[in-house]
């Protein structure tokens, strides 16, 4: 049974320098195992800052693949990616050393959610099984429990095989959205889930108690290893 923890932060500065020593202790420590280590980061205000607190860690990026947990279905370069966001705080510093595989974009050849969804599932060929696919899995969380793009009572949510799904009809806009799903953030070593704010507070009480995913998408989301919340006060008033 994987560890669930939680830690309370003063504010939201303090939760990202922690979540990121945090990341960073996991690739350390995989690095030193095995030669290399997998990070799948996360958008939204508190994943975003935390990836920024990643820029000056000590960390050999040269053995760090990273994935993004979700992507909006939008065209390269549009304001509303998640990649942009994480780009410019940590991307752009770390230039070639990690290797980054992004999410495909909307363009005139491409205009099909599904079909990039089914793209991208055959270019990482992801193996089958329980084996870790990520060491770390950083989440952000909206105050109805949703993680990367896995929303409450959606396909996403219900998803018991695929690793990577195509979303339609999402609840948040834009609408069209890629997404790594439940099955396969639970081949994480550890996830790390970052949130602040009342608003979250519900969805964090719900999502550490571990009740129905399908209503709560955050409960279902348990590292191999371990399981992370990482709050502020008023996200963790409820529990
Ligand atoms: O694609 C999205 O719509 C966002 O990335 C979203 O999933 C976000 O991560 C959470 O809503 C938490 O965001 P905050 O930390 O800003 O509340």
């Amino acid at each position: 049974m994987s560890d669930i923890r939680h830690h309370v932060h003063p504010d939201l500065d303090s939760l990202a320098t922690s979540a990121a020593m945090e990341v960073t202790t996991h690739l350390n420590e995989r690095i030193a195992e095995s030669g290399r280590a997998v990070l799948s980061l996360t958008g939204g205000s508190a994943g975003v800052k935390t990836a920024a607190a990643l820029a000056t860690a000590e960390i050999e990026w040269e053995r760090v693949t990273i994935y993004f947990g979700d992507e909006r279905f939008v065209a390269a370069g549009d304001p509303e990616r998640n990649d942009g966001q994480l780009d410019e705080v940590l991307l752009d510093i770390l230039g070639e050393r990690p290797t980054i595989h992004r999410w495909p974009t909307l363009s005139a050849e491409n205009t099909d959610v599904f079909a990039a969804a089914k793209e991208f599932r055959e270019a990482q060929s992801l193996p089958p099984g329980d084996a870790p696919l990520f060491d770390v899995t950083l989440l952000g969380m909206g105050p109805e429990g949703h993680i990367d793009s896995i929303f409450p009572d959606t396909p996403a949510v219900s998803e018991t095989e695929e690793l990577i799904m195509g979303v339609r009809d999402c609840p948040k806009p834009p609408p069209e959205r890629l997404t790594f799903t439940l099955p396969a953030i639970r081949r994480s070593r550890h996830v790390i889930v970052v949130a602040t704010g009342d608003g979250k507070a519900e969805a964090v009480a719900r999502g550490i108690e571990g009740t129905d995913p399908q209503q709560w998408p955050v409960a279902g989301a348990r590292g191999l290893e371990s399981t992370t919340f990482h709050l502020d006060g008023p996200a963790a008033s409820m529990m």
